[in-house]
């Protein structure tokens, strides 16, 4: 058998009873932090709750070669990610790939960012579109720097439909979180190459540390925001699309947001 849990968003402490309960009745225990990660805590004191040993597995050993797998032929084992299992990683193809080993597989579910941020900001869930990633910029060949346009383009074309973007940020072994004020940087030098006009008097919100006792959710328009001081990672970025009355409502007053909001609102 092997386990999908999702960990939560925060610190240890975020796993579910369930969950818990089928670590400590694991063989073997494995987790992976490249698609999230809990910054309340670490791998030591995960390991003293659990009372079990977590091998942490790279993105190779997951995406790549994930041999780790066939143990789970007559073992049970659990694979350990940050805030809900499935939600935005590849993991359905760990889970197909079990299946087709003759291995049972189970889901133990976890808070994902995914709602946290619905419920942080007061933007509802079914107002928003399709989602972006922003990766961190790269070098070509030739040493010029690339950057992504795709989470742009999401973007724009979730705000003709009068839709809100969750937009997703790097987390790179080599260069590190990706903040809120960096990605907007990024999406507003992208707008100047381009000679387009969306980001610029667009609203945003940013929040960090969702799952801690003090999370920081600010609203602002882009230009400003991207100056704004989140703190620690990890940090999400959401554009609103059209605002609700009530949504407009929520970024004034719950996450000090320009009461310019509330006139642009349906
Ligand atoms: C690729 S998504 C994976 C989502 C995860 N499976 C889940 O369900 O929450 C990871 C990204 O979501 C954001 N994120 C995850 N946890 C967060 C948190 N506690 N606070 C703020 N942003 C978070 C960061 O931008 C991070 O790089």
């Amino acid at each position: 058998m092997l386990t999908f849990i999702g960990l939560g968003l925060f610190d240890e402490y975020d796993i579910s009873l369930k969950g818990l309960e089928a670590i400590r009745e694991a063989d073997m225990v494995y987790a992976e932090f490249y698609t999230s990660c809990l910054m309340g805590t670490n791998l030591e004191k995960m390991e003293k709750l659990y009372g079990k040993k977590v091998f942490l597995l790279s993105r190779e050993d997951v995406e790549q070669h994930p041999d780790w797998l066939s143990k789970a032929k007559n073992r049970n084992l659990c694979f350990l990610t940050g805030g809900d299992t499935m939600v935005s990683t590849t993991h359905v193809d760990l889970r197909l790939r079990a299946e087709k080993l003759g291995i049972d597989t189970r889901l133990i579910h976890g808070a994902s960012i995914a709602s946290a941020v619905s419920g942080l900001t007061g933007l509802q869930n079914y107002r928003f579109g399709k989602s972006a990633s922003i990766p961190h910029p790269y070098e070509s060949r030739r040493g010029t720097r690339i950057i992504s346009e795709t989470p742009y383009d999401t973007i724009k074309q979730n705000l003709e439909l009068g839709l809100h973007t969750l937009v997703f940020l790097d987390i790179d072994k080599e260069k590190g979180y990706m903040t809120v004020n960096t990605a907007l940087e990024l999406l507003l030098e992208v707008e100047e190459k381009r000679g387009e006009g969306i980001m610029r008097g667009a609203a945003a919100v940013g929040i960090a540390r969702a799952g801690s006792e003090k999370p920081v959710i600010r609203a602002d328009y882009a230009e400003n925001l991207k100056d704004f001081n989140f703190g620690k990672p990890l940090h999400i970025l959401v554009i609103p699309g059209k605002l609700h009355f009530l949504e407009a409502e929520a970024l004034v007053k719950l996450a000090g947001g320009p009461v310019g909001f509330m006139k642009e609102v349906e």
